[in-house]
Parts: C-alpha cells; sequence; structure tokens
C-alpha cells in the first residue's frame, strides 16, 4: 500500500490543474491516467475539433474567394491527409505540454493505468494499491450508443474514431443533431462529403430556442447538409462504405445509403468500471457521481469533478469545478457551482454564443422581459468580412434591467457574448453597456445599441 496525501484519478480538464494547486501546497499526490493525458477535451474533444473547423473554414472561404474578389485559378481541394496532420500536431502538442506538466510537479507520482477503488479511501492500479484521505474524480465521459438495432452488427464512428479517419466519407450520415453531430455535419461537408444527419426531436440542436435551430438549420441547408429532424433511426445495417441507415419519419419509413455513420447522440459517465461500489460513492440513475455544490461526494474526502458528475458537460465547466475544490479547500473561499452561470458556443460557423436563459426558459419563469433582435445584415463589421448570416438575441429582466440571457449566432459570436457574460456576472443592469463607448469597426460594438432597442417580449 503506497500512501499519498491526495490521490488524483484522471488527467481531463480539472485534475492537471489541481495537482499543480496540491503540489504547490506542499502535498504528496498520485495523479492516474488510463489513455492520453488531457483527456477528451485534447485529444477527441473540442482542440482537434476546432482544428479540423478551421480547416473547413479555409476550405469554405478559399472556395468563396472570387465573393471577395480574389481569384484562384484551378480547383479548391481539401488535401485529408493534411488536414489530420495539421490537426494531430496541435492536439499532439497539447497532450505533451499537459503531460510534461504533471510529471514535473514536486512531489507528484504519475501512474498510467486503469484505477479503480477498492475501499472509500483506496485504489487499486493494477497490482499497485494505493491510499489518501483525499481523492479526487476527474474521470469524464465517452460517447454512448443508443440502442438502435443492427448498431453492434454495424461499423461506427464516434468522437474518438473520427479522430483517426484518414479518408474523405463520400457520404456520412450523422445520427444526432445536436452539438457534437452539427459541428462534424458542417466541416465535412466543407471537406467535400455529402452529410446527412438524422435528429429525432422535431428541430435540430432541441435545446436551443426555435429561432436559433431554424437559423442553424438554414446556414447548414444552404451549404447542401441534408437534415433530417423529426426521424427517428430505427435500425443501420452494413459495412463501412456501405452503410443502410432506416429512418421513421411520421410514421412512414425510408432508407438512407451512406459510407459512414457517425453515433453524435450523447456522452455517459466514466463511472461503470471505477468500482464506486466498494467506495459507497452514489451515482444517480445516468451513472454521475452525485456532489453537493462544492462538488463533495457523499463520502467524506472524495470529489468528482467535471463531466462525471453532470453538473456541467464542457471544458470550461470541468476547469471551474477545479477553481471551484482549489477555492474551498486551499484558500478559505467558499465557491459554489450554483453561482456560475451558464454559457457555451456551437462552432458552427458562424459560431453561436450562448450565456444565460434561452427565451424559452426566460418565458418559463413568468417575469415580464424584454427583447431585442438584429440579423448580422445589420452589423457592419459582418457585412464588411462578407459572414452576414445569422443574429443577435438579447434578453433582459423587464423590472431590474438585468440581462437574463443571449444567443449570438454571428461572425465573432464566440468571442462577443463573454461581453454579456461578464455584465451578468458583475450583477449589473444592461444600461452600463449601454452606456459604455464601444470600438466600431466590431459585432460588439452592437450590443449598446441592440439594449437601446429592447422591447417588451410580448410585442416583439
Ligand atoms: C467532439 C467533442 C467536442 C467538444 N467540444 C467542446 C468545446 O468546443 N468546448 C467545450 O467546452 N467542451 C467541448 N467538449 C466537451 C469537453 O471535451 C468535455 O466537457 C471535457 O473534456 C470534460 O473534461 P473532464 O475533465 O470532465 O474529463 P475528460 O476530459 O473526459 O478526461 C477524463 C480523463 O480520465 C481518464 N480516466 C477515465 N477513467 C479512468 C480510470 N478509471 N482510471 C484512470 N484514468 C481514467 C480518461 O482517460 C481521461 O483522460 C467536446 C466534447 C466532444 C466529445
Ligand atoms: N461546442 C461545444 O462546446 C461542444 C461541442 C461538442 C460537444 N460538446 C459536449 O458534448 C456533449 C454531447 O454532445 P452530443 O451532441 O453528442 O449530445 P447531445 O446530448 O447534445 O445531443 C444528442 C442528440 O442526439 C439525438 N438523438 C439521440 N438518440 C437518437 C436517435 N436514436 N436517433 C436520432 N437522434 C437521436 C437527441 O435528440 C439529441 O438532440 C454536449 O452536451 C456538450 O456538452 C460541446
Amino acid at each position: 500500500m503506497h500512501d499519498y496525501d491526495a490521490i488524483i484519478i484522471g488527467t481531463g480538464q480539472a485534475g492537471p490543474a489541481l495537482a499543480a494547486r496540491l503540489s504547490q501546497a506542499g502535498m504528496r499526490l498520485a495523479v492516474i491516467e488510463r489513455k492520453f493525458f488531457g483527456g477528451t477535451c485534447v485529444n477527441t474533444g473540442c482542440i482537434p475539433t476546432k482544428a479540423l473547423v478551421a480547416s473547413a473554414y479555409a476550405a469554405h472561404m478559399a472556395r468563396r474567394a472570387a465573393d471577395f474578389g480574389v481569384t484562384i485559378r484551378g480547383e479548391i481541394a481539401v488535401d485529408m491527409a493534411g488536414v489530420k496532420a495539421r490537426k494531430d500536431d496541435i492536439s499532439g502538442k497539447s497532450r505533451a505540454g499537459v503531460e510534461s506538466w504533471v510529471r514535473g510537479l514536486p512531489g507528484c507520482t504519475v501512474i498510467q493505468g486503469h484505477a479503480r477503488f477498492s475501499g472509500p479511501h483506496s485504489v487499486a492500479v493494477g497490482g499497485t494499491m494505493l491510499r489518501a484521505g483525499r481523492i479526487f474524480i476527474n474521470v469524464g465521459g465517452r460517447a454512448a450508443a443508443p440502442p438502435i438495432p443492427g448498431l453492434e452488427r454495424t461499423p461506427y464512428l464516434t468522437n474518438s474514431g473520427m479522430m483517426e479517419l484518414g479518408e474523405l466519407p463520400d457520404h456520412l450520415v450523422i445520427i444526432g443533431g445536436s452539438y457534437i453531430g452539427l459541428e462534424f455535419a458542417q466541416m465535412y461537408r466543407r471537406f467535400g462529403s455529402r452529410v446527412s444527419v438524422v435528429e429525432m426531436a422535431p428541430r435540430i440542436i432541441p435545446r436551443e430556442d426555435e429561432d436559433i435551430s431554424a437559423a442553424v438549420a438554414d446556414i447548414l441547408e444552404s451549404e447542401g447538409v441534408a437534415l433530417h429532424p423529426g426521424a427517428e433511426c430505427i435500425r443501420v445495417s452494413g459495412q463501412t462504405g456501405s452503410i443502410a441507415v432506416t429512418l421513421r419519419h411520421a410514421d412512414t419509413a425510408r432508407e438512407i445509403a451512406g459510407s459512414h455513420l457517425l453515433i453524435a447522440t450523447g456522452r455517459r459517465p466514466n463511472t461503470d468500471d471505477l468500482g464506486l461500489e466498494a467506495a459507497g460513492i452514489e451515482t444517480d440513475e445516468r451513472g454521475y457521481i452525485k456532489v453537493d455544490d462544492q462538488l463533495r461526494t457523499n463520502v467524506e474526502g472524495v470529489w468528482a469533478l467535471g463531466d462525471c458528475n453532470g453538473r456541467g458537460a464542457f471544458t470550461h465547466t470541468a476547469y471551474n469545478d477545479f477553481e471551484i475544490v482549489a477555492a474551498n479547500l486551499l484558500d478559505g473561499n467558499p465557491r459554489r457551482v450554483g453561482d456560475r452561470i451558464p454559457a457555451y458556443c456551437l462552432y458552427t460557423d458562424p459560431p453561436l454564443g450562448r450565456v444565460g436563459m434561452t427565451e424559452a426558459e426566460a418565458r418559463r419563469t413568468g417575469r415580464p422581459y424584454l427583447v431585442a433582435r438584429r440579423p448580422m445584415t445589420r452589423v457592419g463589421r459582418a457585412v464588411e468580412k462578407g459572414e452576414a448570416l445569422g443574429f443577435m438575441k438579447i434578453l433582459v429582466d423587464a423590472a431590474d434591467r438585468r440581462i437574463l440571457g443571449a444567443a449570438l449566432l454571428g461572425v465573432g459570436c464566440d468571442e462577443v457574448v463573454h461581453a454579456i457574460l461578464t455584465l451578468m456576472y458583475a450583477g449589473a443592469p444592461c444600461d452600463v453597456m449601454q452606456r459604455a463607448m464601444h470600438i466600431h469597426p466590431t459585432v460588439s460594438e452592437l450590443l449598446p445599441t441592440m439594449l437601446g432597442e429592447l422591447v417588451p417580449a410580448d410585442v416583439a
């Protein structure tokens, strides 16, 4: 039995930063990783997908060169080997950076292998037993495959398999029209594949407002992505190169013939093989580890951070979990998960920047609210860039004039959304932003203008 002050399981988006703080505090710690340092974000999630999105954007803009008065002689071709090499290089450097950081921490022992609890404060990795008074679980999640008949016999890709894909699919059929599905859909269409997206909800990105789903659908369809909302996938069969996907749409069955199948139907936590029962750590019915507002599990001295606790599903929520645990444990600062404001982006082009409530959520609160909308065709910077698709929407509480939420679908909106996010954290009324002089020409300069055009929601 090896004794430590702390054990961290998983090197995702919370573990390494927490290891650095614990090491700085003089603790002896063990960090256990079973696969790639950096976890999902670095290896099969945010970083590689955004590198691929950048290649797809370059191809798209090259095809649009004539719109800008630029002539490209010859065919615009995408070299998938080059695209993959660029992605692998970016992702690989990030992985190596995390690994050397963690290995270099004073007092930190890195163990490679699968960790499994053997008791409330003990963990086994292969034949090695480790014990600590504090254990931090940062095991993340993986793609969940739905119980579609035939799937077990049909080759399919998940976000992980997509990272290894060397060839350009002739026809990529994607099951799931949400964040993962849509980012891959647009990028592969831009690389040159035919792409079909099957979504069983009545519309794509069903958690977003209807106007946002419709605008994103228009953008994707205008590029030639075939969308099948309201269609349940009832059977799949075939081999790579020849895949048959059967859909039921309004009681009618039809078949899509594709070359490759991507399953993007959500994720599940990596908690089923962690021996949680040996430690008495409680999970919910979907396998997420139950935590309180400071990320403590029901077992004293055990915390769960990141995707595995079901309180967030993003890199920034996992990292924020680290900040909350470190603040409580090391800084005497009682930070809480409940204090954070939901925020994320969908990295289609143009991106969708989201913060706070959707309009549907604002409506459900029953309180009066104000709304301002502006199409990107009325945003000078977007017009100048020749990228004027989408619209921006801001919701404001009619009583205290604080921003309730925003959905910004437009060029640069993955950055613009932070101005609203910061104002919301400051708890300031929107008038503060309206009076602040903004820089011209930017997308952000239209935020104050929009706030001057707020109208009650029922007349919007
Ligand atoms: C395709 C895709 C795109 C995404 N894009 C974005 C984006 O643009 N922005 C964003 O914010 N989020 C994005 N996400 C989500 C983001 O990647 C995750 O929310 C984030 O990585 C979660 O981090 P984590 O620390 O919880 O766990 P992970 O990053 O999943 O890390 C968990 C680590 O634990 C290890 N592990 C698991 N079990 C054990 C065990 N028993 N023993 C030892 N080690 C173990 C794993 O090998 C892994 O390295 C994306 C996800 C996907 C799939
Ligand atoms: N830009 C980002 O921040 C980003 C990008 C990608 C992923 N992520 C993270 O990864 C998580 C998972 O993303 P996701 O898109 O896989 O999951 P999701 O849970 O957001 O969406 C899954 C979709 O698949 C549909 N679906 C499920 N079963 C189906 C079936 N049998 N047939 C047809 N449709 C079906 C659902 O209705 C849903 O719309 C997200 O919640 C997000 O946190 C973030």
